[in-house]
């Protein structure tokens, strides 16, 4: 209920400005472009029946690939390489994400691989620390995030996609798709040994992952990248708050914790720009001792120094890309390849997953795939249907990881600390957030609404009670610094189908083609 009036009226004054400063944004041209040429006189492999080639079978090609297979879709899923994955990406799944795993039909994929449930996250700042458990109450009690090694739980899903008799999951690099007047008719691809194959299909995912190399063609890739991930291991040690993910507001910007297994903690440092210091040269064993480990918590800074010695240190670029499809006749693009967000929420996998389940519901009723061109048009809605949860996550995302870094401008550090007091408030300010970051309640209102609201308490703090002309300065830019994180992040996302999804233009939602 309070939630609901925050929702009134927040959204009210703030709907107006959005609108008047954002401006629709409209779907952007659908002009098509062509897929590369493929390969020269390839062999055509299989038996020629296959409905759906997926490239790629990480998180979200595993799962797409038993998805449809469990629909009775003959799939044949190639992928660069099938022993298990060592990475420190995709290890905190939201329980939004499980719901969709549970959905799939795959929250089995979580167990026998020392999967950690993960009930809510504890927020760090100076020396205060404050609990924001999942709003899990109205849920089975099964339900939770689960955080885990990445490559167990990819190859569990292999296995799983694999075990259905309509499956093929084979090992190769795609190296291009195969484009015949506008539509892509399947894709080249290498074996192990060098043996370059065609192989050919109505329908083509794409989901070979953030490093794609397919997706020009599909897309307008805009790749950002804000910052790096700065991967540790830690043993030996427990976490202030148990079966949470933790995450300090530590300068230059935020630090992650949370368990992958019973025995093991994962450490994310955020290191801005596109640089990291070199490991090689011990630069960064350097710069994690002497800048992280004093803003790290007292009761993992022994095993954060340990982890350090030990040298198995990791890093990532952590990318962001809103989707931007050029829609394409017997082509998709899914997970990492389609649409990126800054890591720092752990919400790709949850949009990666959601996407699937949209896919699937908009596939199932369709008994040929073989009209690839009406089959564009029909899954144009694809790209509506998915903007509430994806775009609530990918803002987010976006929004919370420029809140939660650390600027010489006061104002900036003012929201920073507001963000922190309001979700200490308990009740609604918290349980609200939360939900949008868990993917349980991914509405885009309730984002603008809970944003907004902590811009307006950190202005309620610095005047009261006692207002002065500075302060208020300061106030002003606190709210435009605020309008000028959310905003661009919102129209890159397409404001129209993020709030207005019912408005898009008919075909987007048209009925099954046959
Ligand atoms: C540092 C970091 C931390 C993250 N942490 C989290 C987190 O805690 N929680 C969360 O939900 N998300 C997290 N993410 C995001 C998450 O990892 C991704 O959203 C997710 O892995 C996307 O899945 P995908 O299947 O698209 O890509 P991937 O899982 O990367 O799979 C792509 C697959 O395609 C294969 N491939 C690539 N090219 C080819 C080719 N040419 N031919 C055949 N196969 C090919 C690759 O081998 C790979 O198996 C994180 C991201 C980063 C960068």
């Amino acid at each position: 209920m309070a939630d609901q009036y925050l929702l009134g009226a927040v959204v009210a004054s703030i709907l107006g400005f959005l609108l008047l400063h954002v401006g629709f944004h409209g779907w952007k041209g659908r002009a098509r472009r062509t897929a590369g040429k493929c390969g020269s006189g390839p062999v055509v492999p299989g038996d020629g029946g296959t409905e759906v080639i997926i490239v790629g079978a990480g998180v979200a090609g595993s799962a797409l690939a038993y998805a449809l297979g469990k629909d009775g879709r003959r799939v044949h899923v190639i992928e660069r390489d099938l022993s298990e994955p060592d990475r420190i990406v995709g290890e905190l799944l939201q329980p939004g994400g499980y719901l969709k795993l549970l959905e799939l039909g795959l929250e089995d994929c979580v167990d026998e691989i020392d999967a950690q449930r993960v009930l809510g996250y504890a927020l760090f700042k100076d020396d205060k620390s404050t609990k924001l458990s999942y709003p899990l109450e109205k849920f089975h009690s099964d339900i939770a995030g689960r955080s885990f090694h990445n490559g167990r739980f990819i190859q569990r899903m292999r296995e799983k996609a694999a075990s259905l008799p309509n499956v093929r999951l084979e090992q190769g690099t795609v190296t291009s798709l195969i484009e015949e007047n506008g539509t892509v008719k399947g894709v080249v691809y290498k074996t192990k040994s060098g043996e370059e194959f065609k192989a050919l299909s109505p329908l083509t995912i794409v989901c070979d992952g953030c490093f794609s190399n397919l997706r020009r063609t599909l897309c307008s890739p805009k790749v950002d990248v804000p910052s790096c991930f700065v991967g540790l291991v830690l043993e030996n040690c427990q976490l202030p708050f148990p079966d949470h993910g933790h995450v300090i507001l530590a300068n230059p910007s935020p630090i992650l914790f949370y368990p992958i297994s019973s025995t093991e903690i994962r450490c994310l440092v955020d290191v801005p720009g596109q640089k990291v210091p070199s490991i090689a040269n011990g630069e960064m064993a350097n710069y994690l001792k002497t800048m992280v480990a004093p803003q790290v918590p007292t009761e993992l800074h022994d095993s954060f120094v340990a982890a350090i010695d030990k040298g198995s240190i990791r890093t990532m670029p952590n990318r962001s890309m809103p989707a931007a499809p050029h829609p394409t006749a017997g082509a998709l693009l899914m997970g990492d390849a389609f649409n990126m967000r800054h890591p720092l929420t752990g919400g790709g996998m949850t949009v990666a997953l959601s996407d699937i389940v949209v896919l699937r519901n908009l596939l199932k009723p369709l008994h040929d795939l073989h009209d690839a061109a009406a089959l564009c048009k029909y899954l144009e809605s694809f790209y509506t249907l998915r903007k509430p949860v994806a775009s609530t996550i990918n803002t987010l995302a976006g929004a919370l990881y420029k809140v939660f870094s650390a600027s010489p401008d006061q104002a900036r550090n003012e929201m920073r600390q507001a963000c922190f007091d309001y979700l200490s408030l308990g009740g609604v300010f918290s349980s609200g957030p939360i939900a949008l970051l868990s993917g349980l309640n991914p509405r885009p209102l309730s984002l603008v609404a809970h944003f907004f609201a902590v811009a307006i308490y950190g202005v309620g703090r610095l005047l009261l009670p006692f207002p002065s002309l500075e302060r208020l300065w300061i106030g002003a830019r606190l709210i435009s610094g605020a309008a000028g994180i959310i905003f661009p992040i919102i129209k890159a996302e397409g404001v129209r189908q993020m709030f207005f999804p019912a408005t898009v233009p008919a075909y987007y939602r048209a009925p099954p083609v046959n």
